[in-house]
């Protein structure tokens, strides 16, 4: 039986420190980088070699001279795109990103046709919306990758405002990977206890805030692109979870089918990962606010598959 392979298509910043955090836990026999500048995956494949042998780990990183050798992986990230730059929404980046999700989707259908594909390229939920468009695969094997950054940003301004509890701390965001997602306060907890035993309801509405905020405040900062380690490493999350069947939940964005009241749209909800992708769609009891400011979320989303279609984007 042949290693585990994973590829990473698009190595800027997310997509070497995604290969980082695979190296560093040994989790696949072979990650196969593609980027442009195949020099620069070069010297990148080099490094992240190396930097497994120090960690005494197995994992090899080689290159993908083209995106068509990004062949036979069981999982494949799309971190493929422009990162926003400060000032910018993520869906500023909608039409450019979405036309190299589609040219890459175009490739790897073929080339990787059993993978689970990770979109990470922004705006996330319209990017997961192309792929699958794109490829024609079943929504279980289209997975984007932002409810597990969105929740630890939560959990991390948890951990401010408290004080104490760090690693310990449990949040929930659902919804899209945009201005509208929805932390859910309710579905938190640190150590198991509810969130809202914890902080005042001024406290917790500020931590909401920071979390829908957490991107721009670090692209504000770095002023030359995005976050990658927390991205990476939830994206890491999400590839070991495919490649060891694990059943784990997380938030990732899938195309909804039924679920919560909506179809034909992506939005970040709970969801079962194991070898076969998403294995189950978990639906959570939302109250009438989280209801509310959820449908707005999907209303957002929604929006932008539709400026898509506006802009002729899936006329041939
Ligand atoms: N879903 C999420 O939560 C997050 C999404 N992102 C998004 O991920 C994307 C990547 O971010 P970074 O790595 O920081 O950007 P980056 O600029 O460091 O890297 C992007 C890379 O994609 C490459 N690229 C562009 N078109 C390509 C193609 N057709 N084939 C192969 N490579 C191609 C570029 O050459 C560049 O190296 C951005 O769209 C960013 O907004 C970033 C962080 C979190
Ligand atoms: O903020 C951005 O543009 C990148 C991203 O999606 C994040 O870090 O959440």
């Amino acid at each position: 039986m042949r290693g585990k392979r994973v590829g990473i298509v698009g190595v800027g910043n997310v997509g070497s420190s995604v290969a980082y955090s695979l190296a560093m836990s040994g989790s696949c026999h072979e990650v196969i980088l593609r980027a442009h500048d195949v020099d620069k995956a070069r010297g990148k494949a080099l490094d992240l070699s190396q930097a497994a042998q120090a960690a005494r780990k197995h994992t090899v990183i080689t290159v993908a001279e083209t995106l068509e050798d990004v062949k036979d992986c069981d999982v494949v990230v799309i971190t493929a795109g422009s990162p926003r730059l400060p000032g910018m929404s993520r869906d500023d980046l909608l039409i450019k990103n979405a036309q190299i999700m589609k040219d890459v989707m175009h490739v790897i259908k073929v080339s990787s046709p059993n993978a689970v594909i990770i979109p990470v390229s922004n705006p996330l939920d319209a990017m997961v919306y192309v792929a699958l468009k794109e490829t024609g695969w079943d929504r279980s094997r289209v997975i984007g990758m932002a409810g597990i950054l969105d929740s630890a940003r939560m959990a991390h301004f948890v951990y401010e405002k408290l004080g104490y509890g760090a690693g310990q701390i449990r949040c929930s965001v659902m919804g899209g990977h945009g201005d509208d997602m929805v932390p859910l306060p309710r579905f938190s907890t640190v150590a198991g206890v509810p969130l809202t035993d914890l902080l005042t309801w001024d406290e917790i509405n500020e931590i909401v805030e920071k979390t829908k905020k957490g991107g721009a405040e670090i692209v504000g900062l770095l002023k030359d692109g995005s976050a990658y380690y927390a991205p990476a490493k939830a994206t890491a999350l999400m590839v070991e979870a495919v490649l060891t069947d694990m059943k784990q939940i997380y938030p990732c964005a899938v195309m909804l089918d039924g679920e919560y009241g909506y179809s034909d749209v992506v939005s970040g909800v709970p969801v079962m990962i194991g070898a076969r992708g998403v294995e189950k769609v978990i639906e959570a009891n939302l109250n009438d606010d989280q209801d509310r400011k959820f449908a707005k979320s999907v209303g957002s989303v929604k929006e932008l598959i539709d400026a898509l279609y506006a802009n002729n984007f899936y006329a041939e």
